[in-house]
């Protein structure tokens, strides 16, 4: 995978660390996936004292919940808490039969600071919605999915910034659609077998830390958050997405 990394920030000036007067710019490690995907990680986005400051006022000032969502047919109580927040006006939010409250930015200044940040981050970004997350310890964790709803359209940038204990992040392709149903059961034998192991790459998201999935990430690849048994103490997410229109 490493030969995949191209690293960037390669300006010596950025590199020691020391150009005068400005802060240097953070390491970017860019993983193509191929297909027209692919994940930017900024491993040291946040600074660690800020990132604790606002690991803070995220943690005690969100209003989280646990609400109930439905995943193959069966109600269950989502394996982590919850908020959304987004602009006035845009098409409801709607996964796995939960349509959660949207707040405003208004209500949490501290977002409009880390928006800021990710934006400044992401020339040309504009989003307007923010999914939270928080994890309160290795039992708690998000599933294999896609954020491939409509609202966000075909090649949707999504920015996540992590807060507080570092977690396994997993990306794995999505299985090719099956073409057995078409065709004949000899073109089947004459099809090349393909490896049945899946393509699967996986990311340490740090405190402070920055990933960005861009392009066809969201059709092409599915991500997860496993449980870990030696997490003890809590993470929170942000995912920042664009609605569109
Ligand atoms: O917590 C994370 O890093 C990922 C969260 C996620 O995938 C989601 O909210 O859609
Ligand atoms: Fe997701």
């Amino acid at each position: 995978m490493a030969s995949l990394l191209r690293l960037f920030g390669s300006n010596p000036k950025t590199d020691s660390g020391e150009a005068q007067g400005s802060k240097p710019e953070p390491r970017r490690e860019v993983l193509n996936l191929g297909g027209g995907s692919e994940v930017l990680h900024i491993p040291r986005f946040v600074e660690r004292e800020k990132a604790w400051e606002w690991f803070e006022l995220l943690d005690k000032g969100i209003p989280w919940t646990r609400p109930t969502i439905r995943v193959f047919g069966r109600s269950a109580l989502q394996p982590r808490e919850t908020c959304y927040v987004a602009d006035q006006g845009l098409t409801d939010l709607k996964y796995s039969g939960h349509q959660p409250h949207a707040h405003t930015w208004d209500e949490f200044p501290v977002l409009k600071n880390i928006l800021k940040a990710v934006h400044d981050a992401l020339p040309g970004s504009n989003f307007n919605s923010l999914l939270l997350n928080r994890y309160n310890a290795g039992s708690d964790y998000v599933s294999w999915h896609a954020d491939d709803e409509p609202l966000y359209g075909p090649t949707p940038e999504i920015a996540s910034v992590t807060f507080g204990c570092e977690r396994d992040f997993l990306l794995r392709k999505k299985p090719a659609k099956s073409q057995a149903a078409s065709g004949s059961r000899e073109a089947a034998r004459k099809r090349p077998k393909v490896s049945s192991t899946p393509q699967q790459h996986s990311f340490l998201l740090k405190h402070g830390s920055l990933l960005v999935m861009r392009g066809y990430t969201q059709r092409d690849w599915q991500h997860s958050l496993p449980k870990r048994a030696k997490a003890q103490s809590p993470r929170i997410n942000l995912t920042f997405r664009r609605v569109l229109a």
